[in-house]
């Protein structure tokens, strides 16, 4: 076989199509800095989350909203009711607005606002994440604390400031590169089970996180780094279901329990009353969220949290690339969510469950 001279050269990039420029994370954090008020938020919010994780508050994580943002006047529209319903039940409940720019596809699909902020499959990446550190700003700003899946390793650079709670989704749970993550973020994370209901993937994850690590990363100027960890402490399970149903039950939290206990960490969870546990049907998720504050008033305690997905309007609509325009506004383009009433009438009926639980 006869090599040619500029064969080096064609090693690389024969499946690239661009390489362009992005912006640095200290760059985006100059352009839109953090306050004093919004840091307080975060700080705050992170402490409940870790306080009520450990037992030592004994209200409920509550973390509801979009399943994706796709229309940030939409989703702080969304916030502003939620930050003025959060605050009449801040005695009881913790609440935690999901603000998920990042969505794991299991094929194709829209990846979510900061891949694609024009929903026409242009990938202004850089506006998208000017768009996402804006409104976790603007919802901070309310006061409600917020939470994100991260599942590009190098995003929580440019937004990790500003979330109280983070999330590794069910089709990363297993993947290490995302549990060195978890290990060097600043906020409680929770892991879900894997899609087709291994929660054991969950637990090794959490465990795995709470180690320290060395690994490959990015530093604030968006320079290669080799990043060290010192561990996070308060990983956590999120139960979500699975291709073989549901698991939200009663034997499940309690087997979840003793396998944490087993691995030698806190015996707390978070159920998701959406995706596997729902079927993703936003009707049963609603059933499914008032069974567990059933549970929660007859005394469940093992239960930290409850997460849902809620917009302004029911249900979930198809996204055409190119043709927002067209889309319902404040319904979901990914997975269905309850509309706002509903999600109203749950967080009351979550809080009316933790004063019987007292
Ligand atoms: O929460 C969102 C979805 O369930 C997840 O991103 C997978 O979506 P998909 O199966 O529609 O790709
Ligand atoms: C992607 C999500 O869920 P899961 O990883 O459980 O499918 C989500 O909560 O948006």
């Amino acid at each position: 076989m006869q090599i040619p001279a500029d064969a080096a050269d064609s090693l690389d990039n024969q499946r690239t199509a661009a390489i362009s420029p992005l912006i640095s994370p200290a760059l985006l954090r100059q352009e839109h800095p953090m306050s004093v008020a919004i840091a307080k938020t975060v700080a705050q919010g992170r402490a409940a989350t870790t306080d009520i994780l450990n037992g030592i508050d004994d209200r409920l994580i509550v973390i509801v909203g979009p399943c994706s943002v796709h229309d940030p006047d939409a989703a702080l529209e969304y916030a502003r009711r939620l930050a003025g319903h959060a605050d009449k039940l801040r005695d009881q409940v913790h609440v935690i607005m999901r603000v998920y720019f990042e969505k794991p596809r299991t094929t194709l699909g829209w990846k979510g606002l900061i891949n694609d902020p024009g929903l026409d499959g242009g990938y202004a990446v850089n506006e998208g994440l000017r768009i996402a550190r804006r409104l976790l700003l603007d919802i901070s700003a309310l006061g409600l604390p917020v939470g994100c899946e991260f599942l590009d390793p190098i995003t929580p650079q440019f937004i990790s400031d500003t979330v109280s709670w983070g999330s590794i989704g069910a089709r990363t749970a297993a993947s290490q590169v995302h549990r060195q993550l978890c290990s060097a973020l600043s906020m409680p994370v929770g892991i879900k089970n894997s899609t087709e209901g291994d929660v054991q993937v969950a637990v090794d994850a959490a465990r795995a996180a709470a180690a320290s690590h060395v690994f490959p990363g990015i530093n604030a100027d968006g320079l290669a780094a080799l990043i060290t960890t010192s561990g996070n402490p308060d990983c956590h399970v999120i139960l979500r279901g699975g291709s073989r149903g549901p698991n939200h039950a009663p034997e499940t939290v309690t087997e979840t329990l003793e396998r944490l206990s087993s691995a030698g960490l806190p015996e707390r969870l978070i159920v998701d009353a959406s995706h596997g546990n729902s079927g993703k049907d936003h009707r049963r998720q609603a059933l499914v969220a008032a069974e567990l504050a059933g549970r929660i008033g007859d005394g469940e305690r093992g239960i930290a949290g409850v997460m849902l997905e809620s917009f302004l309007e029911a249900g979930r609509q198809d996204l055409v690339l190119g043709h927002a325009d067209q889309l319902t506004y404040g319904q979901s383009i990914t997975d269905a969510c309850m509309d706002w009433s509903t999600t109203q009438h749950l967080l009351d009926t979550l809080a009316m469950a933790v004063a019987s639980r007292r």
